[in-house]
């Protein structure tokens, strides 16, 4: 049968549901790693290391600015702020702790709003 075509509408309703995601990281507790790019010149390794930095502050901006298609995209962008995290920090640190409970809100939060698509 006939693929039902994507209408514009839904990737606004797509973007508005990226906006209220973005909006439930920013205010968790353990955010704060995340809420801004990481300043490579403090974090020494951090440029070399990490091919592809992304944070929270960064996605607003993409979002701010239609960088995202669609929900897919954004998710690809929050994941990479969590897959960055763990491959620069230790499972047991501060920082490694909190993106592993980030991942894990983000993971529940997304999917409980997925029923709705
Ligand atoms: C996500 N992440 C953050 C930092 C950091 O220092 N953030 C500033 C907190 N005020 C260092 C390494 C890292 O992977």
């Amino acid at each position: 049968c006939a693929k039902k075509a994507k209408t514009p509408k839904d990737s606004s309703n797509e973007l508005a549901v990226c906006r209220v995601l973005l909006a439930d990281l920013e205010a968790h507790q353990d955010a704060w790693p995340f809420l801004s790019p990481v300043q490579h010149k403090s974090v020494p390794g951090y440029r070399k290391v990490i091919k592809k930095p992304m944070d929270f502050s960064t996605i607003k901006e993409k979002l701010t600015n239609n960088l995202y298609l669609n929900l897919e995209n954004f998710i690809v962008d929050v994941n990479l702020v969590f897959d960055n995290c763990q491959r620069f920090n230790e499972d047991d640190s501060e920082i490694g702790r909190a993106g592993h409970r980030m991942r894990r809100f983000f993971d529940k939060r997304w999917t409980e709003l997925l029923q709705f698509f």
